[in-house]
């Protein structure tokens, strides 16, 4: 028996045992690193010359493994084996299908600190932001394989004497889904997994900066029993294949998490029909955010420069969610502020997360850090730096905390995504101008109310133009199954991942009517 949905509960890092069990498993992912690893199609495992090399974001020198690259000619293999895996896949049922993925839960559940070890060497997250990213992608497993099984029933219509009618989902057919870095199991196992159990095979392109923990899931799946051909791994370079993917012919849908120029690329070129294909593709693209938390006159502060400071530095702000704009009432500006800053100095502390309690990792690599680098230098020039500022890219790419106060909200700053440890400060004169400001950008992914006003609360709810909007907490650290997650305006396609609508991107509706 299935047992109903739970989110996977986090790892407590107090505990003497578990830090030791953590410890020992980063020793173990420490001895496997620089190995090589394949690309897999149709169950193959192929070696190719070429490769990608993923190091160490907090120790550039260090390989964390090289993984095979896959060409054209590779994608039109791997299509060709998801377009014959289709054939059998689109009829096994959905508990059949869903079983596997469970299976795959179980199986990462057991390796859950071999799993996290990974993602502290490949994309540099302190132990705690990788455990949370594990936990994330097995609630994406256990969540999506319940969702399929209820899908399958399809749903209720009307019928008339002599007439039976009947709805329900069919999968459509091979795609593509290509994952973003900074959630590199979570994301990946979630936009992999939800077209998949809904009976499509998927060309898996994981991001060049994280393929290894990418390949994991691939060995978990396949170990859970996915047979061959459903899943077929190709990473490599998106210069080279990236718009290949795209624009394949019998590529049914692209389900892309990424930057903003990324996804409308992909927007526009899916919907370009190619020669030979004869259906429409469907474009799943959740991008970017300029996420703002705003704090009322009256207001927790205590609480606003917690939620503020935690948003806006876990994971060295490299979430689509973070906290890049703090808009607070003119009234408590001042303390908001000065508790932030003083909030900032005791929690955030700044090295190598293989380390115990290191709250901040080093950013993914050169080309962010030397980007967050340069909105610094902006900032500076925009408003005042009231903490921070320091960066080091000599061992790995560290950017410390980093606080601007007394900005326009027009700045450049205020509006263009770093994504990277850096928060502006900007007031308003009252709640009007709080929502005002708060809406202001082309972003409309996460935003944060901080207030005890009742009614400000009420109308937030509905003119803060966000996909998920959280009062009286932080704006990152969605659950699935609790905070389904997207954006509006600019962030995407609103597609709502880890919620009850999410698989219906992946599947086509079909009535059939029989007259008696
Ligand atoms: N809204 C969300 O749910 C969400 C979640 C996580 C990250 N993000 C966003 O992702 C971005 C950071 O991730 P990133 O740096 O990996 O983004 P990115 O756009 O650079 O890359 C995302 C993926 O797209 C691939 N890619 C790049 N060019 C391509 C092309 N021409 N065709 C096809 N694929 C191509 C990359 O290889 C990677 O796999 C940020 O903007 C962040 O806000 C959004
Ligand atoms: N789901 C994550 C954000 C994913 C994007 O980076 C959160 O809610 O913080």
């Amino acid at each position: 028996m299935v047992l109903p949905f739970k989110h996977e509960p986090f790892t407590d890092f107090t505990d003497e045992a578990v830090i030791s069990d953590f410890k020992a498993a980063l020793d173990q992912v420490h001895g496997e690193l620089g190995k090589e690893y394949p690309l897999v199609i149709n169950g193959e495992k192929i070696y190719t010359d070429d490769k990608l090399e993923s190091f160490n974001p907090s120790d550039k020198e260090q390989l964390v493994g090289k993984v095979s690259k896959a060409t054209k000619a590779h994608v039109d293999q791997a299509m060709d084996s998801a377009l014959e895996a289709f054939k059998t896949w689109r009829t096994w049922k959905a508990s059949e299908r869903a079983d596997i993925l469970h299976k795959a839960a179980a199986i990462v559940r057991r390796r859950k600190h071999e799993f996290s070890a990974w993602l502290v060497y490949d994309a540099g997250k302190p132990w705690n932001q990788a455990d949370a990213d594990i936990a994330e992608g097995i609630d994406f497993l256990e969540y999506y394989a319940r969702e399929m099984v209820e899908l399958e029933k399809g749903k209720e219509i009307n019928d008339r004497p002599n007439e039976q009618n009947t709805y329900f989902y069919q999968p459509m057919g091979p795609g593509v889904t290509i994952p973003p870095w900074n959630f590199a199991f979570a994301i990946v196992a979630g936009t992999a997994v939800a077209p998949i159990v809904a009976g499509n095979p998927v060309l898996l392109k994981p991001s060049e900066n994280t393929p290894v923990i990418a390949y994991k899931l691939v060995e978990v799946l396949e170990e859970a029993g996915l047979p061959k051909g459903v899943l077929n791994f190709v990473p490599g370079d998106p210069a080279e294949i990236g718009d290949y993917l795209v624009d394949h012919k019998d590529t049914h849908f692209v389900n892309f998490t990424g930057s903003r120029a990324t996804g409308t690329r992909i927007m526009e070129r899916a919907a370009k029909i190619q020669e030979g294909q004869n259906f429409l593709k469907r474009v799943v693209a959740e991008m970017g955010g300029k996420d703002t938390i705003i704090v009322d006159k009256d207001a927790d502060l205590d609480l606003a420069a917690d939620s503020i400071v935690n948003s806006a530095f876990g994971f060295s702000g490299q979430k689509c969610s973070a906290c890049s704009r703090a808009i607070i009432h003119e009234d408590v500006y001042d303390e908001v502020l000065d508790k932030s800053i003083a909030l900032t100095k005791e929690l955030i502390t700044v090295g190598n997360p293989a380390d115990e309690n290191v709250y901040m990792g080093a950013v993914v690599n050169q080309k962010q850090f030397d980007k967050i680098k340069e909105y610094i230098e902006i900032g500076k020039n925009e408003g005042e730096l009231a903490y921070g500022g320091e960066t080091d890219d000599s061992k790995g790419y560290f950017v410390h905390p980093t606080i601007f106060k007394d900005l326009d909200p027009k700045a450049k700053i205020m509006q263009e995504e770093i994504f990277g440890p850096v928060v502006g400060f900007a007031k308003a004169a009252n709640f009007d101008e709080l929502l005002e400001i708060a809406n202001n950008t082309e972003y409309g992914l996460t935003g944060a109310v901080i207030s005890n006003n009742r009614d400000h609360l009420n109308r937030a709810r509905y003119d803060f133009h966000v996909g998920n909007l959280y009062f009286n907490r932080g704006c990152t650290a969605a659950i699935v199954g609790y905070h389904p997650f997207g954006g509006f305006k600019m962030s995407g396609t609103d597609s709502k991942a880890g919620g009850p609508d999410y698989l219906q991107h992946f599947v086509e509706a079909k009535m059939v009517s029989e007259m008696f």
